[in-house]
């Protein structure tokens, strides 16, 4: 379903500078391809049933040459090489995954469908765009009409009553925050839910959620096999802290960074008017700066941005205070932008807050802003006493996450919706979709739940971070 991606349909562009050539040969030779084994239905379901594609029926929609991918379809999981070194990348061989989008055959009869649609753990900006795009998508592309949510995340499996959903009832969920199927942390019990989905005659998971979710999806998925269900499950990778490994980002990130900007722009006014302003702002990012990192890339008024993959220290050289002392020296104004999991280490704790977690056994943090903030206040009063100075904090936590999506978090939304439909309809399962490299696969879910994606601070995006910033890298040499 690359039908977005720029790449899908290039052709490479003709030369006209005669000093460099149209094409170069080497001496490598590309390595073999590994193409990444699928669940499917038929690994354990006998006689499993087999249908044309109903879209090639639809009055409305006619499939072009093509349309339908075949299970020689695949996207590869790096672009990027040295050629010189290609053995090390999985062992010689290249990674394929099967290429995401509608197959020509189905191996469920729409009319026998019951999806159970459920959303997990925090908010992200899209969670509604998705559950539409599955309601309009299997009832429009497939003719199901058995679809229901389930409420408050995974304990509502077997404590509440499933919503049925309709087109009609849907049709403007995705200009709207939140999930209006509500979302919880917590209860999960996997023998509990099984069986509710048995009692229900759900046929069909859509589970939406981050790192969390995936990980009781995985217990769900084997359950399933375990039993022999002829029951699909996928994945729909949410998380607004884009910590899910594997695929290109999560949807509703980019809806948080730009949300994020309002924030910096007010942390950067306020410093500026004032005699060495500190404009200090938290995002989110429990584990990961990835939302800090894009935020202050795309502000261009961030002076220094503190993420949880990169140790920071305050006092002595190259700490934190040397260059605000620097900074306000030269600009009379910074801007700070620290994720919500940065500085864990420094922040002194009881043994009992470093044992806390949440319902979902994530950890529970301190927070970093105001105590960032008193530190700041602290320094100066002891190394300028008498002299200026003004720390302004701003913390948008929620506001950046419980938007609507952006435009083009809502298209990616839609692409996830379908290809997720697509490919329970041609009866895979246990796989999650998105996109790699802009092209949409699927993944098996095994694999995402164990991926994370986090900040790579030796690669060339933090790199980037530090040449806009010209932050200390707060390695003690
Ligand atoms: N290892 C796990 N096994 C089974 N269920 C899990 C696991 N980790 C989290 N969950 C469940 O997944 C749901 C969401 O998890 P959480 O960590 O809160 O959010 P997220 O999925 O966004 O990371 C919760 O209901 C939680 O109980
Ligand atoms: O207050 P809540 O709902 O637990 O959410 C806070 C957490 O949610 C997050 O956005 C991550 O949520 P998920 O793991 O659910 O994606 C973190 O950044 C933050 O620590
Ligand atoms: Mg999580």
């Amino acid at each position: 379903m690359d039908l977005m991606h720029p790449n899908s349909s290039t052709t490479p562009a003709a030369s006209t500078d005669d000093d460099y050539p149209t094409s170069t040969t080497t001496d490598f030779s590309l390595p073999s391809v590994t193409l990444q084994k699928l669940p499917h239905l038929s690994d354990y379901v006998p006689n499993l049933t087999a249908l044309t594609n109903p879209i090639d029926r639809s009055s409305f929609h006619h499939p072009f040459p093509g349309f339908y991918l075949s299970p020689s379809d695949v996207i590869l999981r790096h672009i990027l090489f040295d050629l010189s070194s290609a053995a090390a990348i999985g062992g010689g061989s290249l990674l394929a995954y099967h290429r995401a989008g509608p197959r020509r055959t189905i191996h469920f009869d729409p009319a026998a469908v019951r999806v159970a649609i459920v959303t997990c753990g925090g908010l992200c900006p899209g969670l509604n765009t998705v559950i539409r795009e599955l309601v309009v998508g299997l009832w429009d592309l497939y003719g199901v009409r058995q679809i229901f949510g389930v409420p408050s995340g995974y304990r509502g499996f077997y404590s509440m009553e499933p919503m049925k959903l309709d087109p009609k009832m849907v049709h403007n969920w995705h200009k709207r925050g939140g999930t209006a199927l509500a979302t919880s942390r917590g209860g999960f019990d996997l023998d509990k839910i099984v069986n509710a989905i048995e009692q229900r005659g759900f046929n069909q998971l859509y589970v939406i959620g981050g790192d969390g979710t995936m990980r009781g999806a995985v217990k769900i998925f084997r359950e399933i096999q375990r039993r022999k269900l002829n029951i699909s499950i996928t994945g729909i990778p949410k998380t607004v802290d884009n910590d899910i490994g594997i695929i290109d980002r999560s949807f509703g990130f980019q809806t948080a960074v730009e949300m994020a900007q309002q924030a910096i722009n007010a942390a950067h006014v306020e410093a500026e008017s004032a005699v060495n302003g500190i404009g200090l702002v938290k995002l989110m990012g429990r584990s990961t700066g990835h939302i800090a990192l894009h935020a202050t890339l795309s502000s261009c008024d961030v002076d220094c941005c503190l993420i949880p993959e990169n140790d920071f220290y305050l006092e002595g050289k190259g700490g934190l205070f040397e260059f605000l002392d620097q900074r306000l020296k030269q600009n009379r104004h910074a801007v700070i932008v620290v994720a919500e999991g940065a500085g864990q280490d420094i922040i002194p704790r009881t043994d009992k807050q470093k044992e806390e977690k949440d319902e979902s056994g994530n950890p529970v943090f301190l927070d970093v802003g105001p105590w960032l903030k008193s530190e700041l206040k602290k320094w100066w009063e002891r190394d300028h006493p008498g002299e200026l100075f003004t720390v302004k904090y701003i913390d948008p936590t929620y506001m950046i996450r419980a938007v609507p999506a952006n435009a083009t978090d809502n298209l990616y939304c839609t692409l996830l919706a379908h290809s997720a439909i697509h490919g329970v309809m041609a009866g895979y399962t246990g796989f999650v979709s998105g996109p790699i490299n802009g092209n949409y696969g699927y993944i098996p879910i095994e694999e995402v739940a164990m991926a994370r994606n986090v900040v790579d601070t030796k690669d060339h995006k933090w790199a980037w971070v530090r040449s806009v910033t010209n932050q200390p890298d707060f390695l003690k040499c």
